[in-house]
């Protein structure tokens, strides 16, 4: 039998990466540090919660923001996929005097310089809208992909924060990790979409369930390996 398999000879695997290798552990010790984080308890995935991140009265202040600027979201993918990401969603002025201690202050949590992050997104779901399964990083098979590396290269961290509570639906559902975490006001989740070795983690990835009562609104912050500011 030959050793030799074109197959796998062409079957190109995604990079690894020293420096988000160093980002994934650097981060995760210091949410491990924090007393006020903790890890969810799920193998080969590095997910934390960080319940009242944020208080209410900034949670009211982001939705108005996000009520004000919302239009229908859109996705990178080459896949034309109608019903994919029905949301809506919108760009907050990370220099806006509302939004500029949050954004630092998710940075600051997590220990990456802040100009590494991307705008942040405000999403709404009315009844019925959802982000079905996908991974927040880049595929490198992507037509996108070479224009990503231009601009900060792969995403790592992401953290998320839930604006409100939704009577019933809208969990954030990690099917392959084994975790749904339902939307609470105030509380962040963050998680390294790499592995250890700084490549891509399958097991990242999730889905914005559909909202069935209520109104879900969040704000996303997805963190490149390099700087995204230049
Ligand atoms: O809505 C959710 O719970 C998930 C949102 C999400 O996956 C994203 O913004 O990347
Ligand atoms: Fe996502």
């Amino acid at each position: 039998m030959s050793l030799f398999s074109p197959r796998a000879a062409t079957r190109k695997k995604p990079s690894t990466s020293p420096l988000r290798q160093r980002v994934g552990a650097e981060v995760a010790a210091r949410l491990d540090a924090n007393p006020a984080a903790e890890r969810a308890a799920i193998q080969g995935a590095q997910v934390y919660y960080h319940p009242d991140f944020l208080d209410a009265a900034t949670c009211d202040r982001l939705i108005a923001m996000i009520d004000a600027h919302r239009r229908p979201s859109t996705l990178l993918s080459d896949r034309n996929d109608q019903g994919f990401r029905t949301s809506d969603s919108c760009d907050m002025d990370r220099w806006s005097p509302d939004v500029q201690p949050i954004d630092e202050g998710i940075a600051a949590l997590l220990g990456i310089d802040p100009l590494h992050g991307e705008t942040m997104q405000g999403q709404r779901y009315a009844p019925g809208q959802q982000f079905r399964a996908h991974h927040d990083y880049f595929h490198e098979s992507e037509s996108y992909w070479q224009r990503m590396l231009q601009e900060g290269g792969q995403r790592t961290w992401t953290a998320m924060i839930y604006l409100n509570d939704v009577a019933e639906g809208g969990a954030t559902w990690f099917p392959q990790a084994g975790i749904k975490v339902a939307p609470r006001r105030g509380m962040m989740l963050a998680w390294n979409n790499m592995k250890p070795d700084g490549s891509p983690n399958e097991l990242t990835i999730h889905e914005g369930m559909p909202v069935v009562e209520g109104v879900k609104y969040i704000v996303t912050k997805w963190f490149r390996e390099e700087r995204w500011i230049k």
